[in-house]
């Protein structure tokens, strides 16, 4: 049951992801269901004084966002306890890019990616069935519980009432690292500045399964969708190389900035539509942790944009 420390191949990843949730074709094997929009980033001094990066100077950053609801399927409810996803690119000067896919969980579903595809692997359905062996989801679940963490933390969660007001964690363990040359590693959260909200069972059978484009839409109309990009600044003995251990609690805060989203698509394109965002592009400044999970992103990442971009790209 214990994964093996072999490197995963990014097309095998690619099919297990396939077998495991289906074949979208045209769309993300990961986050299906999206919409493209817009946004600024102005970068505040604490982060100046954190990091050299181009995208705190303070001058405005345009970048391109894009949300979605988690998993394979493109018609996933936006009424249930599950995953949403803000993915930003930030177009900074001189051509420089920076790239990340942030989560509304603390923690990821696993902590290494061979660790992942046995999961996926776990959870695929049997050919007679149609539906996952529950005797091998539990065995590998029980000789990883990693693996659940995830899905007992959305659990405890209400249903987000917009993409605008839930938090989403980057996850990974940054460096930021200053012009004296200081290395300072930490995790981010981009917090909805209106706060947190969240449906009721009630409220939330009521929206239906397709709310979240057209709430989002109004909101930024309204110019009420925006997010506190916040940095958890880790001490010298954190685990900074875990996407499913989060930094200890009371670990200082810091405020990199302001995200604004100024306009969100009123269909099923926008630039973000054929990006896809690798969390290994990182502007000058910031730097990757030892996270095995941050570095297995990039590979298949690429094979996904490749057979989505033949299939024809979509996200509605
Ligand atoms: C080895 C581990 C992982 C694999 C194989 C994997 C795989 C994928 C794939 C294939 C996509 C679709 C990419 C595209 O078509 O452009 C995707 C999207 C995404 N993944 Fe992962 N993923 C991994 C780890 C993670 C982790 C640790 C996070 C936590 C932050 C994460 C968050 C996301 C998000 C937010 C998206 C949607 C991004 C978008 O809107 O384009 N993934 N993932």
């Amino acid at each position: 049951q214990s994964p093996s420390a072999a490197p995963v191949d990014p097309n095998t990843f690619l099919n297990q992801f396939e077998s495991t949730f289906g074949k979208f074709e045209g769309f993300r094997r990961s986050g299906a269901k999206g919409i493209c929009a817009t946004g600024e980033f102005l970068g505040s001094a604490d982060a100046r004084a954190l990091s050299t990066a181009s995208a705190f100077s303070g001058n405005p950053v345009p970048v391109v966002a894009r949300f979605s609801v988690g998993g394979a399927n493109p018609k996933a409810p936006d009424n249930a306890r599950s995953q949403r996803n803000l993915a930003l690119q930030f177009n900074l000067p001189n051509g420089e890019q920076w790239q990340m896919g942030n989560i509304s969980a603390p923690v990821f579903g696993a902590s290494s990616p061979q660790q992942f595809f046995g999961r996926l692997a776990s959870l695929q359905p049997d050919p007679v069935t149609k539906t996952p062996d529950a005797a091998k989801v539990k065995a590998f679940a029980d000789a990883n519980p990693e693996v659940l963490l995830q899905g007992k933390y959305f659990a405890s969660q209400p249903v987000p009432a917009s993409f605008g007001t839930v938090n989403y964690w980057g996850v990974h363990a940054f460096g930021f690292v200053n012009a004296s040359g200081t290395r300072q590693f930490g995790k981010w959260i981009f917090e909805p500045v209106g706060g947190l909200q969240g449906l009721t069972d009630e409220e939330a059978k009521a929206k239906g399964p397709a709310f979240l484009f057209d709430d989002l839409r109004q909101r930024v109309k309204d110019g009420k969708v925006a997010f506190n990009f916040n940095l958890e600044l880790a001490q010298a003995d954190d685990k900074i190389d875990s996407a499913t251990v989060p930094l200890p609690e009371g670990r200082k805060k810091v405020n990199l900035g302001l995200l604004k989203i100024t306009s969100a698509a009123e269909d099923s394109g926008g630039e973000c539509l054929t990006i896809t965002y690798n969390p290994m592009v990182l502007p000058k400044g910031v730097e990757p942790s030892g996270d095995p999970m941050l570095a297995a992103r990039a590979a298949p990442y690429a094979v996904g944009l490749g057979r989505r971009l033949t299939e024809g790209a979509k996200q509605q």
